[in-house]
């Protein structure tokens, strides 16, 4: 057995002070850096920037943002303090397409808000804050569940490739397609573990390679147009990835790559599972078309992260920030309350109903 890993806690909520605390994303793995942020702009510019990222952890930001936002409206009634909130909802919305867990979360936000009608202005404040904690805590258990369940799929030592970081940064705790191997990790399962670098902004190499080096875990990186030589050296078992929004057909929206990740894993016969919290399954999206992929700016590709150009000046660039993975690729999409198999388009409205 393996020792109890310890993980960071990347966005949280210091009440006292009305502040969010959210670990930059942005400067690591050089530095640890924890904004304190008190204005919704700051989190709508957090979210931009990515300085908070990841789908689940968007969503965290998101709720303690409409709280913070909603809480310095000076309405007197609920009437005129939900004409507030919306407005808050409708601004930080904006911030970022693909991950639907921003839109989740305020929806969610904004149906707390509607079972609170008849309360006084203070009162539904303190149920903003409290749907926000628990969207922060729910998510640490589903985390949990989505290991458990990819764990059961792994065996002790296999490799195991995964694409961008869908980690504990990027969740409460744990992370989706990372969860299995912290908690293999605790049980001394001993994975070898190989991070796509994630061209252009890095995730893979500035924080997927960085949370599992401190969590004592085999991780290997390596650069994005590696993934085929290391499947066919053999030293994949299985690819692990987190996800941006599924489709109910089980198209799914990840970061740019991961479809070509898909195709090689199929190429080389090797499973490839999608981890999705329920939050990020989008039962109203019919298939991957209907999923809106960021565009970027075109620094990240041209000048991002040498201090001399790293292409002609002037050059023309396209920078899709996601891509989605058609559904035949996908061995199984593994949610909090199971895994689902294709034909996705029945076993995924499926999983909201069934109960652990
Ligand atoms: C559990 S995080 C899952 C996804 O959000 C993750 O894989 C991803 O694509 C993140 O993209 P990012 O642009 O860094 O927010």
């Amino acid at each position: 057995m393996g020792n109890p890993v310890e993980v960071i806690q990347s966005v949280k909520l210091d009440d006292e002070n009305s502040t969010l605390i959210l670990l930059d994303q942005t400067v690591l793995p050089n530095e640890t850096v924890f904004l304190e942020l008190k204005e919704m702009e700051d989190v709508w510019d957090a979210i931009y920037q990515l300085k908070v990222r990841g789908a689940p952890a968007i969503g965290i930001a998101a709720g303690y943002g409409v709280y913070l936002g909603t809480k310095k409206s000076t309405a007197d009634t609920y009437e005129e303090l939900y004409s507030d909130f919306l407005k808050v909802k409708e601004y930080l919305a904006s911030s970022r397409p693909t991950a639907v867990n921003l839109f989740w979360a305020l929806n969610r936000m904004d149906n707390r808000f509607k079972k609170e009608v008849g309360k006084s202005v203070p009162e539904v404040k303190a149920a903003l804050k409290e749907e926000a904690e628990l969207i922060r805590a729910e998510d640490e258990k589903i985390c949990e569940s989505i290991g458990q369940y990819a764990l059961s799929l792994l065996e002790p030592g296999w490799g195991i490739l995964t694409h961008c970081n869908a980690g504990t940064i990027a969740t409460a705790k744990y992370g989706t397609a990372l969860a299995p191997i912290y908690l293999g990790q605790e049980k001394g399962y001993d994975f070898k573990v190989y991070a796509d670098e994630t061209r252009p902004l890095l995730q893979g190499a500035r924080l997927t390679a960085w949370e599992l080096q401190q969590a004592g875990v085999d991780v290997t990186l390596i650069c994005d147009n590696m993934a085929s030589i290391v499947m066919k050296e053999g030293k994949i078992q299985a690819v692990l990835v987190g996800c941006d929004r599924v489709a109910e057909n089980g198209d799914t929206a990840n970061k740019i790559g991961t479809s070509g990740v898909a195709i090689l894993a199929k190429h080389y016969n090797i499973p490839f599972y999608v981890c999705a919290p329920l939050s990020t399954v989008d039962l109203e999206c019919k298939t991957g078309d209907d999923i809106h992929i960021e565009l970027r700016q075109s620094e990240e590709i041209t000048s991002k992260w040498y201090e001399k150009p790293m292409a002609p000046k002037e050059v023309k660039t396209y920078n899709p920030c996601f891509d989605v993975t058609d559904h035949s690729l996908i061995t199984g999409i593994i949610t909090e309350n199971g895994i689902a198999y294709a034909p996705f388009n029945e076993s995924l409205p499926k999983m909201f109903k069934s109960t652990k």
